[in-house]
């Protein structure tokens, strides 16, 4: 009977995910002094995240169900996952699969993507192969949070693509996870070009509680590819574009180019 009651104190508190009821079911079990001396008592939060865990283990789930199974019964703090990577590494791809594995959860999310990338669509996430969801297009995300007050209020998870062109992406993630304990969910450039930092998502990475690295393939020889490629002569680190701008590299080729390159500029100095 103790066992039975505690096993659906616990059931209950993993499968709404509601603090209140963690919080409840917690209160609940240190009120019955029989419960106590029997079982260490653990924070409730704690009983959902393991209850959770051998649930998500019995049914096999993926690592992502699981990320929003843990996220979703934490009773003290949001989520923050990063998603990095060169162009063309499927970063907005892994990021639309999250979406809708969190919407078919039954989570309410909100995609926001910067405005300065207008290259397939103003107002979707859309892939470089064409997959695409509705979003929002801010130039900051102070921006989105003033415009779509309600939305963001109202969202449980938060899915951020092209990161590294907010300028207030670390101030906008820690408040989202931390203040308002949402799932936040980023997408962006692991570097720029010359493969320096570029924006604020390289100083996301001691915040988040996942970092998910992905590569795509070398245009010159299909070794994994961990840079993006300027083709283009522009200097500047912002030049929106696609594969009419960019191409994938691995260490080899990125380096071979980059040789190239300033051969190239010692012959026109020295002409
Ligand atoms: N050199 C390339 N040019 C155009 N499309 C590419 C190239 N390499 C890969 N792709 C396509 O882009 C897809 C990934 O797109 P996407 O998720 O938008 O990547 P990312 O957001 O990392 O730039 C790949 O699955 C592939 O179909
Ligand atoms: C390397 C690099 C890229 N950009 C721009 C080019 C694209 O508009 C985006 C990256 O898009 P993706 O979804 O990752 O393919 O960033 C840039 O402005 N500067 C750079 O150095």
């Amino acid at each position: 009977m103790q066992q039975q009651l505690l096993g659906c104190l616990c059931q209950h508190s993993a499968s709404t995910g509601h603090l209140a009821v963690g919080k409840q079911a917690h209160l609940a079990i240190r009120r019955l002094p029989c419960l106590r001396s029997v079982w260490h008592i653990r924070p409730a939060a704690q009983i959902a995240r393991h209850h959770t865990q051998l649930l998500c283990t019995a049914a096999g789930s993926s690592s992502s169900e699981a990320a929003t199974a843990r996220h979703t019964n934490s009773a003290t703090a949001g989520q923050l996952d990063l998603i990095i990577g060169p162009m063309f590494a499927g970063k907005t791809s892994a990021l639309l699969k999250r979406v809708n594995d969190l919407e078919a959860q039954g989570l309410t999310v909100v995609a926001i993507k910067s405005a300065k990338d207008t290259r397939y669509h103003a107002s979707r996430l859309v892939t470089h192969d064409g997959q695409s969801r509705e979003c929002f297009a801010a130039s900051s995300l102070a921006e989105f949070k003033e415009h779509q007050a309600s939305e963001y209020r109202a969202s449980q998870a938060i899915a951020i693509d092209e990161a590294q062109f907010f300028p207030d992406l670390l101030e906008f993630c820690l408040e989202a996870a931390e203040r308002d304990n949402k799932l936040v969910v980023v997408a962006g450039l692991s570097g720029d070009f010359r493969r320096k930092r570029f924006g604020e998502v390289l100083d996301l990475v001691p915040l988040v509680d996942n970092v998910t690295k992905l590569t795509a393939g070398c245009a010159f020889c299909n070794q994994p590819a961990l840079f993006s490629l300027r083709i283009a002569a522009d200097q500047r680190q912002e030049v929106v574009g696609g594969a009419d701008k960019y191409a994938p590299v691995c260490r080899h080729h990125f380096n071979n180019f980059q040789r190239l390159r300033s051969e190239q500029y010692a012959d026109a100095v020295v002409e």
